[in-house]
């Protein structure tokens, strides 16, 4: 099928929204009019343009309150619309949307919107444009696709059709089954957009809150369903209102939007791309750092020896139980200080895996990063984290290792048992991205986001797993652009005895992060514990929680550059992060840097 993307959800000027649906592969657009109008570009030159980046105008958009007015009003809309489509003639596009009126003139009267837009649709033929009547949500008297439906069918006209968009259905919660009951010929055109789920105005929630497919909660591809079925053969078209693709870079919006309609493809058995390979654990996480030393303290600390360094490269690996962790000195450092850089994921099928995410458009990385390392196959995350996909067939010695020789050191036996999680901060605008990439190119399993108080801003997390738990990755995000933030990325550790492992660390010379004793107070109150548990979780930073499924003891390192440390015990299936502990834990942090600067 044909895709398509409204110039609305893109930033920038006409021309810059034009090459980013085109160099993201898109097959046409929607202008939408204000683009144009402020546009130095001619009509005639706007039409050359998208030809030559291979783009068809599908769409002008959109015209407003014509239906249902009185004869002297509808006559000024019909001059009105009588110019517009000689502008579609000089621009080359064949079809207008007009969405149902919110004029305070029009009336309630289907007999004669039907009556004035077949008149519409008499002007519109005789310049070889179609109009396409979407029914707005927020419409005075029309705001339901079936109720838009019964009048174009009584119109009758060849020339007037509905325009199906399924923002306005889905956020009224109508029925998506009578889609079916409109002929596929007379579904003019189909606009795509999700939505997360909002109680709020719709007109609010349509101009700032729309995404793209698969990134709210809208079940888009069911509706896309009913509408193949109806035989309809237009584009799949992406028109998008959202604050956040306003301030972004049209070019990553334009691939996010593309990857999203791939999935959506995909989903509705349009688009058969190579099956996603689900990632079965992590290999290793990599730091890259300007300064070894306090990372090496910090790991040491936590128990971890350098088992190895790379052959050609200023990486140590550094290990305990199956907790794997590079700290790389090397020039893709940043002035920051020390961040998390890249994962290495255990998959069944590494080169499968790869080709999916580049079917999916995620930046390919070069096979091996020196002529004598060992081929990996890797992509670039939105975020610009580095996914390698090592394959799993042999866990005791893995061919990344080959790189590495050893220092002769067997790895810790300090408690450590694995990573539990990585925790990554995304940038601003790309929450919404990274979770359907990580949904849609890893095939791991989005959880719900939750919203945490920070007491300087909001953070806000949404974690992606495998099936088995093996592999939970929580994005993060700060609540706005210029969030001062502490949200540094972090590496959970997974240990079955958390008290014993914070002691040991503390032992070691390691400084767990101080929680208030007003957070065991209020522990206290909420749940019951042994003697002398609470002081022991007091004296070493531990922070509990439960679930319906089990128990969860956290607690947390000091923070070194970007990145701190986090160790986790879960018993009895706990399936969260600690969410509820997190805004104590982020004032804590807030806190300790406030004291030292950091
Ligand atoms: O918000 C609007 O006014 C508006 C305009 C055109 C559309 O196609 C639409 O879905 C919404
Ligand atoms: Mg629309």
């Amino acid at each position: 099928m044909r895709t398509s993307i409204a110039t609305v959800s893109l930033s920038g000027s006409l021309t810059e929204k034009l090459d980013a649906a085109a160099r993201a592969g898109f097959d046409g657009v929607e202008i939408f009019e204000n683009d144009l109008l402020a546009s130095p570009l001619t009509p005639e030159d706007v039409r050359t343009r998208c030809a030559d980046l291979g783009l068809r105008i599908d769409l002008y958009q959109p015209m407003r309150d014509i239906e249902a007015v009185p004869e002297a009003e509808f006559a000024r809309n019909l001059r009105r619309a009588r110019h517009k489509f000689e502008l579609m003639r000089r621009l080359g596009a064949d079809t207008v949307l007009v969405c149902s009126s919110v004029s305070p003139q029009a009336v309630d009267d289907d007999a004669l919107a039907a009556e004035q837009l077949s008149r519409l649709a008499d002007a519109a033929r005789e310049s070889g444009v179609r109009v396409a009547y979407e029914a707005l949500a927020w419409g005075r008297h029309v705001s339901t696709y079936d109720h838009a439906w019964r009048i174009v069918e009584t119109a009758g006209h060849p020339a007037l059709g509905t325009c199906l968009d399924s923002f306005h259905i889905l956020s009224r919660g109508t029925g998506t089954q009578g889609i079916e009951d409109i002929p596929g010929e007379k579904i003019f055109f189909l606009q795509l957009a999700d939505a997360p789920l909002l109680a709020m105005d719709v007109l609010q929630w349509s101009r700032h809150y729309r995404c793209f497919p698969g990134q709210g909660g809208f079940d888009v591809a069911g509706l896309v369903r009913h509408v193949l079925a109806t035989g309809y053969d237009g584009p799949l078209s992406l028109e998008v209102f959202n604050d956040v693709f306003r301030q972004s870079e049209a070019g990553p919006t334009a691939v996010d939007a593309r990857r999203s309609l791939l999935l959506l493809q995909e989903e509705v058995g349009e688009a058969s791309l190579p099956g996603p390979v689900v990632p079965t654990g992590v290999a290793f996480a990599e730091l890259v750092t300007p300064d070894a030393e306090p990372l090496a303290a910090l790991l040491g600390a936590l128990g971890f020896t350098r088992t190895a360094r790379h052959r050609g490269k200023p990486v140590g690996l550094w290990e305990q139980g199956d907790a794997r962790i590079l700290v790389n000195t090397g020039p893709a450092v940043r002035r920051e200080g020390a961040r998390l850089a890249a994962i290495g994921l255990e998959s069944p099928d590494p080169a499968a895996a790869a080709r999916r995410a580049e079917a999916l458009l995620a930046p390919v990385l070069p096979r091996r990063r020196a002529p004598q390392d060992a081929p990996l196959d890797a992509v670039a995350a939105p975020d610009g984290t580095e996914l390698f996909f090592c394959a799993d067939d042999r866990p005791e010695r893995p061919g990344w290792r080959a790189d590495f020789e050893d220092t002769g050191r067997p790895p810790g036996q300090e408690g450590i048992r694995g990573i539990d999680h990585l925790a990554l901060t995304q940038p601003w605008h790309q929450f919404d991205e990274a979770a359907l990439f990580h949904r849609g190119v890893l095939g791991l399993h989005a959880q719900e986001s939750v919203d945490v108080a920070d007491p300087y801003g909001l953070m806000r997390s949404r974690a992606v797993t495998d099936p088995g738990g093996s592999v939970r990755i929580a994005l993060t995000v700060g609540a706005a652009p210029t969030d001062d933030t502490v949200h540094a990325q972090h590496i959970a550790l997974a240990t079955d005895d958390v008290v014993a492992a914070a002691r040991r660390f503390r032992d070691a010379g390691g400084s767990p992060l101080p929680v208030p004793a007003n957070y065991y107070d209020d522990l206290a109150a909420r749940f019951e514990f042994a003697d002398g548990e609470l002081e022991t979780y007091l004296d070493l930073g531990i922070l509990y929680d439960r679930d319906a499924h089990g128990v969860f003891r956290h607690c947390y390192t000091r923070t070194v550059g970007r990145v701190f440390f986090e160790l986790v015990q879960r018993d009895g299936g706990y399936r969260g992060y600690g969410a509820a502990n997190a805004p104590v834990r982020l004032a804590a942090q807030h806190a300790v840097r406030a004291l030292t600067g950091g």
